[in-house]
């Protein structure tokens, strides 16, 4: 046994991953522990390269899939036909209730449908004046708030204005248009007023079916799938994924499925896989439908989330691209593309960085580390969590969105820890990237009562801070369990941090909960 286990280690190292689970080393090879048993040198040797022998092959495979995504990703953001304004009111109260949410895409009835409510007003906002005003609206007065976010995007730039409740303007919007809390607003409030008025009368912000993320949803699951299949062929593929192609199968949904085409089959023929670029429409349905596996606690399923973050994509904040790989119900691989996550720490005590550099891919395999590596293709560097011990000096990250998770809660957990900075709140997985290099040292989410967390839009996360030297566990403590399928059965919530804090953090989560439960 131990000389054909000999023999067998060369020809292993260029042969496929499954050929090694099924076969050679059944009865030395765990799957389940991806790891090799036995005694002496040989089985020594095996044991120490493992991990990166059996999931290289799949990490180059899942890296090439979300880079490719990504940039699908990036192109659909930069094309003018797509977005041509998007405004967005956002209130920092955190009340969803209070949330009035505009997104457009120009050639749509949704531009139209906006416009001629505007024009019925007597406004002619054209899209030209969208994209020039620096629209400053004195929200406060408006709809009786604390305070108020304006987006306003036109193709790649996005401005974001934040409304004081004294009305002033905050940095940097207000160095950046020159203006000083002393400008009247009362042109613009009387003209946002009217825009305000015309918007709560159209019902666009119920037709998102031409949004430029439904295409990029879509585009990416398509390209991660094909990619994934043409680089790991087995017979046995398994994707889990966020969409189906259902709606794109409709009558009405055959112009976005022709445009999801178009840009797949674009952004294929300007990569290493152009050979595959000419895909029908049946095609493209096809690689989405891939992504209908259950999961499940035996064998290998790809986990995949194509935007993670949509609200943040749509916004023009952070989104990520995330893959991961499950082995008997454990994640072995991920992979985040986070197109918009600055290479510089974004940690609530940096002020200093004008984060001119974006786009990092993160990856990490059971056993190797994390690394991250720009998404421009440059070198990549291995990362490491915050060591810090002190949780005062320990920035925290949750969710931008108020309804995905309890911001008063993370707030009293943060207090009782003593943690001294702001919250950095940002969307998608790109927290648990920006925290897997040390940006910040806790992330916490606690979902409203009976939402249940999907298994995309952790594992990938949840293995890039692990290998980094991370704990990413439920309320109570305990780890993450994949192998349910679809969805994660958690005990309330999701707390991520260094082994050194976790201790500290899970006191203060049971006490801040215990406040939380008494004060019902
Ligand atoms: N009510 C809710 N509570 C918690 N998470 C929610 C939610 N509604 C949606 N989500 C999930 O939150 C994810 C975004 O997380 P974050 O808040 O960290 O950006 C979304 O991923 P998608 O954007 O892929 O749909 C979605 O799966
Ligand atoms: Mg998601």
């Amino acid at each position: 046994m131990a000389i054909n286990w000999f023999r067998a280690v060369p020809k292993l190292r260029h042969s496929e991953p499954e050929f090694i689970r099924s076969h050679a080393f059944s009865l030395s090879f765990s799957p389940t522990k991806r790891a090799f048993s036995g005694s002496g040198r040989i089985a020594t040797a095996l044991s120490s390269s493992s991990s990166s022998m059996s999931y290289e092959k799949e990490l180059a495979a899942a890296k090439k899939a979300a880079s490719l995504a990504a940039l699908l990703c990036q192109a659909i953001l930069s094309l003018s036909d797509f977005i041509t304004f998007c405004l967005r009111v956002d209130f920092k109260n955190g009340n969803p209730e209070h949330k009035l949410s505009i997104e457009s895409a120009s050639n749509s009835e949704h531009d139209n449908v906006i416009c001629d409510q505007l024009r019925m007003q007597n406004i002619c906002l054209s899209k030209t004046h969208v994209v020039n005003l620096p629209i400053l609206l004195p929200f406060k007065h408006l709809l009786d708030n604390e305070s108020a976010v304006v987006f306003v995007y036109h193709l790649q730039e996005t401005e974001s204005l934040y409304f004081n409740p004294d009305c002033s303007l905050s940095r940097p919007m207000a160095n950046q248009y020159n203006l000083s809390s002393q400008v009247d607003f009362s042109y613009w409030f009387s003209l946002l007023q009217k825009v305000q008025k015309a918007l709560l009368q159209s019902d666009v912000h119920s037709k998102s079916d031409k949004s430029p993320v439904t295409v990029a949803d879509y585009g990416s699951q398509a390209i991660v799938s094909l990619v994934l299949e043409r680089e790991l062929p087995c017979e046995s593929f398994s994707l889990v994924a966020e969409e189906d192609s259902g709606d794109l199968r409709k009558e009405s949904g055959q112009e976005t499925l022709e445009r999801i085409k178009k840009l797949v089959n674009d952004t294929l023929a300007n990569s290493d896989f152009s050979s595959v670029s000419n895909l029908t429409t049946e095609d493209v349905l096809r690689a989405i439908d891939n992504g209908k596996s259950e999961g499940g606690s035996s064998g290998q399923h790809w986990v995949l989330d194509p935007i993670d973050g949509t609200k943040g994509f749509v916004r023009g904040d952070q989104y990520a691209i995330a893959l991961g790989l499950l082995d008997e119900g454990k994640v072995v691989l991920g992979v985040l593309a986070c197109p918009n996550l600055p290479l510089a720490s974004i940690s609530g005590n940096n002020q200093h960085s004008s984060y001119d550099k974006v786009g990092c891919l993160f990856f990490a395999t059971v056993g190797t580390g994390t690394y991250m590596q720009p998404l421009d293709g440059s070198y990549p560097i291995k990362v490491h969590v915050s060591a810090t011990e002190n949780p005062e000096e320990a920035s925290f990250f949750e969710s931008f969105e108020a309804a995905h998770s309890l911001h008063d809660l993370s707030s009293s957990i943060a207090q009782k820890l003593g943690v001294k900075a702001l919250p950095v709140r940002i969307d998608s997985q790109a927290k648990y990237g920006a925290l897997s290099r040390g940006d910040g040292a806790i992330y916490l989410r606690f979902p409203h009562k009976g939402y249940r967390e999907k298994i995309w839009d952790h594992a990938a996360g949840c293995i890039v801070v692990t290998e980094a030297g991370g704990v990413v566990a439920d309320a109570a403590g305990n780890p993450l369990d994949f192998s349910k399928g679809k969805y994660l059965d958690l005990d309330t919530g999701i707390i991520v941090t260094n082994q050194k804090l976790m201790p500290l953090l899970l006191k203060a989560v049971r006490e801040s909960l215990e406040e939380k439960l008494s004060s019902l």
